[in-house]
C-alpha cells in the first residue's frame, strides 16, 4: 500500500517508493501525488529531485497547483468548448482507487459540477508508477460512460526541475510543425534542439514517441517516452510573463515544461463505452552513466 499523509494546505498526498529499500541507494526512487488534481508533485531518483513545484504554489482547492504534473482534461489550453484553460481535472479532488508501495491509481468521475461545465459522463483514471529502475510512468485512461460520443483534448503538463532554463535543450523535434502560442501562428522547427532565450510556448503536432531533455548545469538527461498522446508541448514563460503569474514570479528559471498532449492534432473521440489510454515513461540518467 502507498502511504497517505497530510501535505501542504492540509491536503492528502500519496507517497510511493521503489528500488533498494526506498530510502537510499542509486536506484532508489520516490514520488508523491496530491489527490487534489491527481497532481504529481515530486519524483526523485537517488536523492535528486526531478520535478519542479513553484515555491509560490498555492495549495488551496480549487486552484491548480503551480508545478508538478497537472492533468489537463477534458481540454488542453483553449482547444475545446470550456471557458477554463486546461479544463477542470486539475482543480478537482480525485479518489485514490487502488495502490501498492510503488503505484497508485486515482479516479475522477463526472458529477453534477462537471456535467454543468461539460455535458458528458466519463471516468478518468491516472496511474502513477515507479519502475524498479526508478523510471516514472503515468497512464491516463478515459472511458466514455455516456450514451453519446464524447471528444476531449488533454495533456500531462510536466514541470521538470532544471538548474537554470538557460542550460536546457529539448531534443527530437527538428523538422516538425508546431503552433506557436506566443506568436499565434504555425511554424516549422529547423533547430537541432529547442533552447530558451525568451518565452517558448509551442504545441508540436505529431511529435515522436521519444524526446530528450538535457541540462548542462546538472549533467542530467531525461528520456521522455510517450504512447497514445500524439503531440508534445514545450513551455517556459520567461521573465515578463512569469512576473504576471502570482504563483510563479521569479522562479521561472527553475523549470521546463515538456508536456505529452493530445492537442493540435485533434481531439480524442470516444463512442459510448469506449476507452482511450495515453502514457508517458520518463527515465533519468546522469551524463556518462549510460546516456547518449
Ligand atoms: O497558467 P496555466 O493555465 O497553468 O497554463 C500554463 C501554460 O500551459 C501551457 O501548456 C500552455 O501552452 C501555455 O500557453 C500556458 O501559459
Amino acid at each position: 500500500m502507498a502511504t497517505v499523509t497530510t501535505g501542504e494546505g492540509g491536503l492528502q498526498k500519496v507517497s510511493l517508493t521503489a528500488g533498494s529499500d526506498g530510502s537510499s541507494g542509486a536506484g532508489a526512487a520516490t514520488a508523491e501525488v496530491y489527490r487534489h488534481g491527481a497532481t504529481l508533485t515530486g519524483w526523485s531518483v537517488g536523492g535528486q529531485q526531478l520535478i519542479f513545484v513553484s515555491p509560490k504554489a498555492v495549495f488551496q482547492p480549487p486552484k491548480a497547483i503551480r508545478g508538478g504534473v497537472p492533468v489537463c482534461f477534458p481540454q488542453f489550453g483553449n482547444l475545446g468548448p470550456l471557458q477554463a484553460q486546461h479544463g477542470f481535472a486539475r482543480n478537482r479532488e480525485w479518489q485514490l482507487a487502488s495502490s501498492s508501495s510503488s503505484s497508485a491509481t486515482f479516479a475522477l468521475e463526472s458529477d453534477e459540477q462537471t456535467l454543468a461545465l461539460w455535458p458528458h459522463a466519463f471516468r478518468a483514471e491516472l496511474t502513477v508508477s515507479l519502475q524498479p529502475s526508478g523510471a516514472l510512468q503515468q497512464v491516463l485512461r478515459v472511458t466514455n460512460t455516456d450514451g453519446k460520443p464524447l471528444e476531449f483534448t488533454c495533456a500531462l503538463h510536466t514541470y521538470f526541475k532544471v538548474s537554470d532554463i538557460a542550460n536546457v535543450a529539448v531534443v527530437g523535434l527538428k523538422g516538425l510543425q508546431y503552433f506557436d502560442n506566443a506568436a499565434g501562428a504555425l511554424a516549422t522547427d529547423e533547430a537541432e534542439a529547442v533552447t530558451f532565450q525568451g518565452e517558448v510556448d509551442r504545441a508540436y503536432l505529431g511529435a515522436p514517441d521519444t524526446l530528450k531533455v538535457t541540462d548542462s548545469g546538472r549533467d542530467a538527461v531525461l528520456m521522455v517516452h510517450k504512447r497514445g498522446f500524439r503531440d508534445a508541448v514545450v513551455w517556459n514563460p520567461a521573465e515578463a510573463k512569469a512576473t504576471g503569474m502570482a504563483d510563479l514570479g521569479e522562479h521561472w528559471r527553475g523549470f521546463v515544461c515538456l508536456e505529452v498532449a493530445q492537442a493540435r492534432s485533434g481531439p480524442v473521440v470516444l463512442q459510448p463505452r469506449e476507452a482511450w489510454e495515453g502514457s508517458t515513461t520518463v527515465e533519468y540518467d546522469t551524463v556518462g552513466e549510460g546516456a547518449d
